[in-house]
């Protein structure tokens, strides 16, 4: 079981600090939905776990360790950054294939990923002709090649319509109950919030809500979309105070 810890996290580039102190802790089993607005930071805490970016103060532990020090790497974080670079006249398989070879991994994983993602029918085709959800589905199965411990995704409902975020949901949900510890950033409370475990909330690059989503709605409850949207806007707001860190 393979825990990520931010322990006094800080990020600054040059006057602008992305990442102001942050402490938290994100455990296996749970999908832990990391919400903030545009430029709240996400990203960059994302990058900093992985290893990607420096921290100016504070550390990004998983399982104890600097992404720098795992020993291996691919087989304990699957990461999905953005749109993934797969070369768009390789077909799907062949795209996991390079890397599953790059990386040093049984290639008996990469139909086992592309059954896990759904691609399998399409996984003979060029990357060219896939559809945005598609590539964002290829990305997860590049991320999930090392059958890793934890799952670290960067908005991957960006630009899906409803029905690959309804499949996104149930991905991220499968891939907690089997045990990964998934963190997944959105700046749209809807998006994942609802079948996230835990809800962590950044504004300004400050931790601003740290909780369950009942806990977040308040006596409206979890069931109250407009009560979940309201309180999500308080907390992120400019200015907003800390008063709403729970853990
Ligand atoms: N390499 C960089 N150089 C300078 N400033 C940066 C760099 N990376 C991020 N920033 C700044 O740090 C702040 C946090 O950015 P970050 O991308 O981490 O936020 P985010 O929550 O992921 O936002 P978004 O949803 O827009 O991606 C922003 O003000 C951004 O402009």
């Amino acid at each position: 079981m393979t825990d990520i810890a931010l322990d006094g996290l800080t990020k600054r580039f040059g006057a602008v600090t992305a990442v102001d102190d942050v402490s938290l802790q994100i455990r296996p089993g749970a999908v832990t939905a990391f919400l903030g607005p545009n430029g709240a930071g996400k990203t960059t805490t994302m990058r900093a776990i992985l290893g990607l970016v420096a921290p100016t103060a504070g550390r990004a532990l998983i399982g104890g360790r600097p992404y720098a020090a795992l020993p291996r790497p691919r087989r304990e974080v699957g990461a999905l950054l953005g749109p993934d670079g797969a070369h768009p006249g390789r077909t799907g398989r062949d795209h996991l294939r390079v890397i599953a070879s790059a990386a040093g991994l049984d290639r008996a994983r990469v139909d086992a990923v592309l059954d896990l993602v759904e691609l399998t029918d399409a996984a003979d085709r060029r990357v060219g002709g896939y559809s945005l959800g598609m590539r964002q589905r290829l990305g997860l199965a590049a991320a999930l090649l090392g059958d890793p411990a934890v799952l670290i995704a960067d908005e991957p409902a960006n630009g899906l319509d409803p029905e690959g975020i309804a499949w996104l949901r149930r991905f991220l949900r499968q891939a907690a109950d089997d045990g990964r510890t998934v963190l997944v950033s959105s700046h749209l409370l809807a998006e994942v919030a609802r079948t996230a475990d835990r809800i962590v909330i950044v504004s300004e690059g400050r931790l601003r809500f740290d909780g369950g989503l009942a806990e977040l709605a308040g006596p409206a409850g979890p069931g109250d979309a407009d009560a979940l949207e309201a309180a999500f806007l308080r907390l992120t707001v400019a200015g907003a105070g800390t008063a709403g860190v729970a853990a």
